[in-house]
């Protein structure tokens, strides 16, 4: 049976650039599984996160998503029995996007995409990210515009879920209960989640993967329960061979998660 995603050989240079932003990268993601990609800016994450998405073709290298090249138009497609759909990419750009800053309610929205057809999905969304169906698009902050944007993207269920650094705007408590959800998601059916981020407050019980890119290459994959130790008195991050141990972090995330908790009356 197919993973969800075999990436083997992969290098991808835009046209123009001076040199490839991916070079040589293999990947194989299982099912029921959350990977988190790990890299500083202009490391590839989002190169790699478009490219399993079939938003761009990869000509060197071979890329399968659930057994499918993600770019061939039968791979777009593709729907089985119970409606779910090969791919969501999910990224920070659709909130710039005109369509989205006019003057149309959130309830207009997501019936467009079917909200009807997936009633109990879109209402579970909706209590998860806190959105007002009676919201209008062109008042909206931020981060509840980004609350639509999830709502909208994951009201379909998906095969596999590719998250493009879009919870940067969401509040602690909006972004936790978005994680348990995937969570739950990626554990009760078969879909897998591939999350890049630079946020890593809330996500230290979350992966079962963490991948390391760095300069187009990917330079580290681990097993997070296998490879990966939270060790109370360690000091400073020690790795030998693929094990990783960490010390335990002082963070504020557990703090502004109880406030807002409170705020919103959900504690
Ligand atoms: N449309 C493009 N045309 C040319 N080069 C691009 C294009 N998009 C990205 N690049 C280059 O590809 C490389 C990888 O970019 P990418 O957006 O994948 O990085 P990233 O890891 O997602 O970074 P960030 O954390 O800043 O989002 C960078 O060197 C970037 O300059």
């Amino acid at each position: 049976m197919s993973l969800a995603i075999e990436v083997q050989g992969l290098t991808y240079k835009f046209p123009n650039a001076p040199a490839p932003a991916l070079v040589d990268v293999s990947l194989e993601v299982g099912w029921n599984t959350r990977t988190l990609i790990v890299g500083s800016n202009g490391a590839g994450k989002s190169t790699l996160l478009k490219l399993l998405s079939g938003k761009h073709l990869c000509l060197t290298g071979n890329i399968l998503v659930d057994g499918m090249d993600p770019f061939s138009p039968v791979s777009q497609q593709h729907r089985e029995q119970d409606g779910c759909q090969t791919t969501t990419y999910l990224g920070t750009e659709w909130c710039h996007m005109s369509f989205i800053n006019r003057d149309i309610g959130v309830l207009e929205l997501l019936n467009s995409i079917g909200f009807e057809h997936f009633r109990d999905r879109g209402e579970a969304l909706i209590d998860i990210l806190d959105v007002d169906v009676n919201w209008r698009m062109h008042r909206l902050s931020d981060g509840q515009k980004r609350r639509v944007q999830l709502a909208m993207g994951l009201l379909k269920p998906w095969r596999l879920l590719l998250l493009d650094e879009v919870t940067v705007d969401l509040d602690v408590l909006a972004r936790s209960r978005l994680l348990s959800f995937l969570e739950h998601e990626t554990r009760n059916r078969r879909c897998s989640v591939v999350y890049a981020t630079h946020i890593f407050d809330g996500l230290a019980e979350w992966p079962d993967k963490l991948i390391h890119i760095r300069d187009g290459r990917l330079v580290k994959s681990l097993d997070y329960k296998q490879d990966v130790f939270f060790e109370q008195e360690l000091r400073k991050v020690t790795e030998s061979g693929k094990t990783v141990k960490l010390g335990y972090t002082k963070s504020l995330h557990p703090l502004a998660l109880s406030w807002i908790s409170k705020d919103e009356g959900k504690n």
